[in-house]
């Protein structure tokens, strides 16, 4: 047997010009055996490219055919809620399937507001010996723990106890933000005793999420990781938050340092007993409540489903893409990209900003910057042609503060009508909508909603009228509406 094959040689004519190309000359069995390897892997990748390019392709083309939304407006507007109440109404059960992910974004939120609490007992006077011996607390309910049953607590105690719930929230914060630093918001660096909000909660569009918390999530059955164990440890705690969050000293100090916890966003202290349970499940109701601050722009995808309530003119399947872009300053400039393919607006603005600053810039009004946005928006040629959609947003906290006697003539010097609810947002209304009109395309139709998006009875409403609006306007499927 020869040990080596030989071949003809090709014409030169012939080199390079065909796949897979001709052998060379004089190869021997072992470099044919390598050469045919190479080849064939070449082929694997170029078959690979090609069925990239081809679904890359299919994705446009799928893409084409999408109705796409744009979600604009300041930080805290309710940008992501309102895509909340949209999967609500029209795809329940990926919302639903999503409920562990917002699981650990609300122990999270309450977490952070627990140990912000505790930073600013230590950052503020009282000296360690002043709490164990001035504040003392009296445990309504005993906790289960060792050092508690007494009937008596003091915030020292109190605080040695749920130092824990540092470690419970690394691990929760973790679990949210794969390999990305761990995100502690806007106010970092800022001593306790000058920050009056709990660092943010935040995720990077595009990051994946809720996918990363399902994967990290235990399966029933396996064997308990971190955060099975963060989750006992907040169960133990869930006494001694309790007795924290209704400890008089506590709220005096808050108060002094004219922090109300309770008009933040992502505030869940009055539920501590039900959230921090090992067994705790979200509600809806907790979802929508639920505090992320979005990063950069996150793209999803909203498919509608079939099922009770919905009716043909639903048209389950059909897919709808929502770009919900990060609000704060920082974040405007990842906005513009998405201008010339939306079909759709809907700009929030939240009503209760007006006697509020932006969390990013002290200096700034949020209403005032909501209207600086809203006209910039407006201007925009590229979204001459779009449906436009105004949302002014948490109607039950303007009410709330306009009823606590809080003056919106204070903040808006042109505003001389009655302080009600009726007639600031009959205002609010007139401005925006003013504003709209002094702007090229004058003549684009504007669907304004007075609007609670944490309400789900009424946003129900809502959204069928603003996915109505959305596909008359785009001609889309005009015959099944
Ligand atoms: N009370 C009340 N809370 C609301 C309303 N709308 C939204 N929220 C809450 O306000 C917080 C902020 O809402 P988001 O939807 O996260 O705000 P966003 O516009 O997406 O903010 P960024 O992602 O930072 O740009 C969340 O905790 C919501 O539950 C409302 O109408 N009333
Ligand atoms: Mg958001």
């Amino acid at each position: 047997m020869p040990h080596q094959q030989r071949r003809d040689s090709p014409s030169p004519v012939q080199i390079g010009q065909s796949w897979p190309p001709y052998p060379p000359a004089e190869e021997t069995e072992l470099e044919r055996a390598l050469r045919l390897e190479e080849e064939k892997e070449a082929k694997r990748v170029s078959d690979d490219i090609d069925l990239a390019l081809e679904a890359e392709r299919n994705e446009l083309r799928k893409r084409k055919e999408y109705i796409k939304v744009l979600l604009l407006g300041q930080a805290e507007s309710g940008k992501s809620t309102i895509l909340k109440q949209f999967q609500l109404k029209y795809a329940p059960r990926a919302l639903q399937s999503e409920s562990q992910a917002w699981r650990a974004v609300i122990q999270l939120n309450l977490v952070r507001t627990v140990n912000f609490i505790l930073d600013v007992i230590a950052g503020s006077k009282i000296t360690f010996e002043d709490r164990e011996n001035a504040a003392t607390y009296s445990s309504p309910l005993p906790s289960e723990g060792s050092s508690k049953g007494k009937g008596a607590d003091t915030l020292g105690s109190l605080g040695t106890r749920l130092a824990p719930l540092r470690r419970v929230e690394g691990i929760l914060a973790s679990t949210l933000l794969a390999d990305e630093p761990l995100s502690r918001g806007s106010t970092d660096g800022i001593s306790p005793k000058n920050k009056t909000r709990a660092s943010e909660v935040s995720i990077r569009g595009g990051s994946g999420w809720k996918a990363l918390v399902k994967r990290k999530d235990a399966s029933p059955g396996s064997a308990p990781d971190d955060l099975d164990n963060a989750r006992q440890l907040l169960a133990t705690c869930k006494d001694d938050i309790v007795a924290l969050w209704s400890n008089a000293q506590v709220q005096q100090n808050l108060r002094e340092q004219d922090i109300s916890l309770r008009e933040q966003s992502g505030f869940f202290l009055d539920d501590t007993r039900r959230i921090a349970s090992a067994d705790y499940k979200p509600t809806t109701p907790d979802i929508l409540r639920a505090r992320l601050q979005t990063i950069g722009v996150e793209e999803h995808t909203l498919v509608f489903e079939a099922g009770e309530g919905q009716s043909a003119a639903a048209q389950p399947g059909k897919t709808w893409l929502f770009y919900d872009v990060g609000g704060s300053k920082g974040q405007r400039a990842a906005w513009a990209p998405y201008f010339d393919d939306v079909n759709a607006m809907i700009f929030l603005c939240s009503m209760a900003g007006f006697n509020q600053t932006l969390s990013e810039d002290r200096s700034i009004n949020r209403l005032l910057d909501s209207l600086t946005i809203w006209k910039t928006v407006c201007s925009s040629k590229l979204l001459s042609n779009v449906t436009f959609i105004m949302l002014l947003n948490k109607c039950d906290l303007l009410e709330q503060k306009l009823k606590a006697g809080e003056q919106f003539a204070r903040y808006v010097r042109s505003f001389k009508e009655a302080n009600d609810f009726k007639h600031v947002s009959e205002y609010l209304k007139g401005k925006f909508i003013a504003i709209h009109k002094s702007q090229p395309a004058r003549k684009r139709a504007l669907h304004v909603h007075l609007t609670c998006a944490i309400d789900i009875l009424v946003m129900a409403h809502v959204i069928v009228r603003l996915r109505e609006a959305i596909l008359v306007e785009n001609l889309m499927s005009v015959d099944l509406i």
